[in-house]
């Protein structure tokens, strides 16, 4: 019966000026905090909802256009991460109605290949989405490769010109990197508001940190953008009302780097050595999470946070490419 009045405290808490949060004060205050437990912030339930929403809109689209939707993946190499990955969207892809097919190429596959592979998938009608899997291997350019993608059928975002959309317009842009987009929707559904709140984000890749931050901005939040060279990190999160940590260090944002009653949005994949499991490893994320629990309002675990949103969002944009495919060719047929 205490949880909805502690949790309460937690937000009164967490709106009180900054001067306030001086280290001894925290800590006699925190007491009050102690049996508290962040909301976790279910990704697989709530990515499970999105895939139900997608999958009802796929039938629809398929009974106006007579097709479903198509990914391609192009898969390069025998990383045993991305084969994992690969495996997963295929998955989903099956569960909601999206027709996926997987190109495989051997880690010495020659640039013209995967660019002709891509040519011949730009102007196949029946793929609506792209995909090149990365990391790619070495000696293969990989802004060529991405930049060679129709941007019409780039459902992860990652083409120039649908980077540059996110920078002028946000959410509505064309095709939004589907990272990016799992954790505002994640941040949205877990009851969050984010206008007006002051947003850190750790971490400043293009395939996170950076767009991450474009569109918190875009949603009325103050962006903070941290990195490796951020002088006194701790006391910078802890002024943050969301954290969005995307910085590839496991267990590294400690309990007394939170506000209470904070969000906290976990990106990090690590894999650390776990010699009680039968496979010998786990996955954490970059938050040290029972020592975050304690502090945050709400939480993302790793595994069940964010990943399986980016994969909700990659069957969002691919939907939404074939409906703005069937849009253009309408169009066209209309101008003749
Ligand atoms: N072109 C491209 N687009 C990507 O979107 C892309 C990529 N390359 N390369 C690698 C990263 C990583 N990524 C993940 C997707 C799902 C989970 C996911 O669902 N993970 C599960 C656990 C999976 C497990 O147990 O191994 C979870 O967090 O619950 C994680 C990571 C997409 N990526």
């Amino acid at each position: 019966m205490l949880r909805p009045l502690v949790r309460r405290a937690a937000r009164a808490f967490s709106t009180a000026p900054a001067a306030s949060l001086r280290p001894a004060f925290l800590s006699s205050r925190l007491n009050v905090f102690v049996s508290h437990e962040a909301d976790p912030i279910n990704g697989n339930v709530i990515a499970k909802e999105i895939r139900q929403e997608i999958r009802q809109d796929v039938f629809a689209f398929q009974q106006r256009c007579g097709r479903f939707p198509g990914l391609a993946v192009l898969l390069i190499g025998e990383r045993k991460d991305s084969q994992t990955y690969v495996r997963m969207k295929q998955k989903a892809c099956d569960e909601v109605g999206i027709t996926s097919s997987t190109h495989l190429f051997s880690d010495r596959v020659d640039e013209e290949t995967i660019l002709d592979c891509i040519n011949d998938l730009n102007h196949d009608s029946s793929v609506d989405g792209i995909l090149v899997q990365l990391p790619l291997p070495s000696h293969l350019n990989e802004k060529l490769i991405i930049a060679s993608c129709s941007k019409t059928k780039d459902v992860d975002g990652l083409h120039p010109a649908n980077v540059g959309q996110v920078l002028l317009e946000g959410s509505n842009a064309g095709f939004v990197p589907c990272t990016p987009r799992g954790c505002i929707e994640l941040i949205k559904r877990s009851g969050c508001s984010i206008e007006g709140k002051h947003a850190v984000v750790l971490g400043r890749s293009n395939i996170v940190g950076k767009p991450v931050s474009l569109l918190l901005q875009a949603e009325n939040a103050t962006v903070t953008m941290c990195h490796s060279r951020t002088i006194d990190l701790p006391s910078i999160v802890r002024s943050a009302d969301i954290v969005v940590a995307a910085i590839g260090k496991p267990n590294f944002v400690k309990g007394d780097w939170i506000k209470p009653g904070a969000t906290v949005i976990d990106v990090g994949i690590n894999v650390v050595d776990d010699p009680t499991r039968k496979c010998g490893y786990r996955l954490v994320g970059d938050v040290d999470f029972n020592e975050v629990r304690n502090v945050a309002g709400a939480l993302t675990p790793v595994p069940g946070g964010v990943g399986p949103m980016t994969i909700a969002m990659l069957l969002s944009n691919t939907l939404k490419s074939a409906e703005a495919s069937v849009k253009r060719q309408t169009k066209a047929k209309h101008a003749c």
